[in-house]
């Protein structure tokens, strides 16, 4: 029985890539960075204190991987641990440090074309969008129109958008246009319309999402992003190897949280939504008791990214990684024989890199399975190896970038 579990650790780098100066991220290393803070003791906070502890994901060479990708073994890790599974690090073909390309890639279809982005800082949107949207929506105007961290705009402009009912519309280094409403004074149905509408109105701009970002709180301070987020993304360029699985061999695509949305909901079979760690590792484990031949269980924990990595949270993203260490053992103990296991991700976060963007890195590659030899994989030249090492394992036609590393 062939199934495949893939664990993104969203924004989980392990140290810059050859071409990170090219996005002024020389030098970045979520991992080692925080390895280093924890170390140093600057990276305690109510739930965790001192080095960082991951034997589990150690034990899957998660510290050799980072060594061989930056020349720095993760301290608070032990160097001498037994390496159980294989592990390497990837780099990046695709020409963005975003969510999608870096999924899409992992699945086999690197992003080769430019997206659009919205570069200025400050009046990001072209008049003749925004009117076009404001017009079909029937609003009269709105609020924001910069780059933003999505949590600081809530504390700018939250309140004034509940007094006067205007979105706030934001950006990014990301190719992004992002919405944020109240849920409750705006509510969330007229969002997500808004959000479809601006998906409809940016064809031209070659922008990868519209985010809806709904909130709830009474006011400044006390705002709080809530778990119905929805990322409105273009589809893949190319079938990914999720589709082929789907196409060539009947099987079952299992999307838990974030995944479908990625992908423009191509590829997928079943859709999971959970929220937090805690319950996307739960589905995790439910979607591996009910899945059968030809499936792919496939989790994204943005929480990594998205309340730690983006908001620069050292201490935070610290105490999640070892949440989710200490949970992965119920996992490795799920597996079944001919079961692989990839833990991985898609782009870096440093969380103490300068501004809340994410880090151009190069992502773990943790591979284990019963019969998967432990060792070195090395460096991987695209985040498409993944997606080869799938198309192989299933037995569907290739993919046409990546080696596959089994
Ligand atoms: O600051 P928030 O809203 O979390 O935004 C982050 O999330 C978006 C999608 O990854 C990007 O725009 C990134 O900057
Ligand atoms: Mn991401
Ligand atoms: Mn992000």
């Amino acid at each position: 029985m062939k199934r495949a579990i893939i664990l993104v650790l969203d924004s989980f780098g392990i140290g810059a890539t050859e071409d990170a100066h090219k996005f002024g991220d020389v030098g970045a290393n979520t991992l080692g960075s925080i390895a280093k803070a924890c170390a140093a003791g600057n990276a305690n906070n109510d739930d965790r204190q001192g080095p960082l502890t991951l034997p589990n994901l150690n034990a899957l060479g998660l510290g050799k991987a980072c060594e061989e990708s930056s020349g720095y073994f993760p301290e608070g890790l032990d160097e001498n641990a037994e390496i159980i599974g294989a592990y390497g690090h990837a780099a990046e073909l695709s020409s963005g440090k975003d969510t999608p390309s870096g999924h899409w890639e992992i699945a086999g279809v690197p992003v080769l074309f430019d997206w659009g982005y919205f570069t200025d800082k400050e009046n990001s949107f072209p008049k003749e969008l925004t009117d076009r949207i404001l017009e079909r929506a029937g609003l009269p105007d709105y609020l924001g129109n910069c780059h933003a961290s999505g949590t600081q705009i809530l504390d700018d402009l939250g309140e004034e958008h509940m007094k006067t009912g205007l979105p706030i519309f934001y950006t990014s280094a990301d190719s992004v246009f992002q919405i944020a409403c109240h849920e409750e004074t705006f509510g969330l149905d007229r969002l997500l319309e808004l959000c479809q509408i601006a998906r409809e109105e940016l064809e031209d701009y070659n922008i990868g999402r519209v985010i809806a970002r709904p909130f709830i709180g009474p006011g400044k301070g006390q705002f709080e992003r809530t778990g119905n987020r929805r990322d409105l993304s273009v589809e893949p360029p190319s079938a990914t190897v999720l589709q082929k699985l789907v196409d060539e061999k009947q099987g079952e695509v299992v999307s838990i949280g974030k995944i479908a949305d990625i992908y423009a909901h191509v590829g997928i079979t079943k859709k999971v939504k959970a929220t937090g760690l805690e319950v996307l590792f739960n589905a995790t484990k439910d979607a591996m008791n009910q899945e059968g031949d030809n499936s792919i269980i496939f989790t994204n924990f943005v929480d990594f990214d998205s309340h730690y990595g983006h908001r620069r949270n050292v201490a935070g993203y610290a105490a999640a990684l070892e949440y989710f260490d200490k949970r992965l053992p119920e996992i490795l103990e799920m597996l079944k024989e001919d079961d692989v296991l990839i833990l991985t991700a898609d782009h870096g976060c440093d969380p103490t890199w300068e501004g809340s963007d994410h880090t151009r890195e190069h992502i773990p590659v943790l591979v284990y399975g019963k019969h998967i030899p432990a060792g070195s994989l090395g460096r991987r030249e695209t985040f498409a190896d993944i997606g080869q090492t799938l198309a192989k394992y299933f037995g569907t036609s290739d993919m046409e970038y990546g080696k596959s590393f089994l």
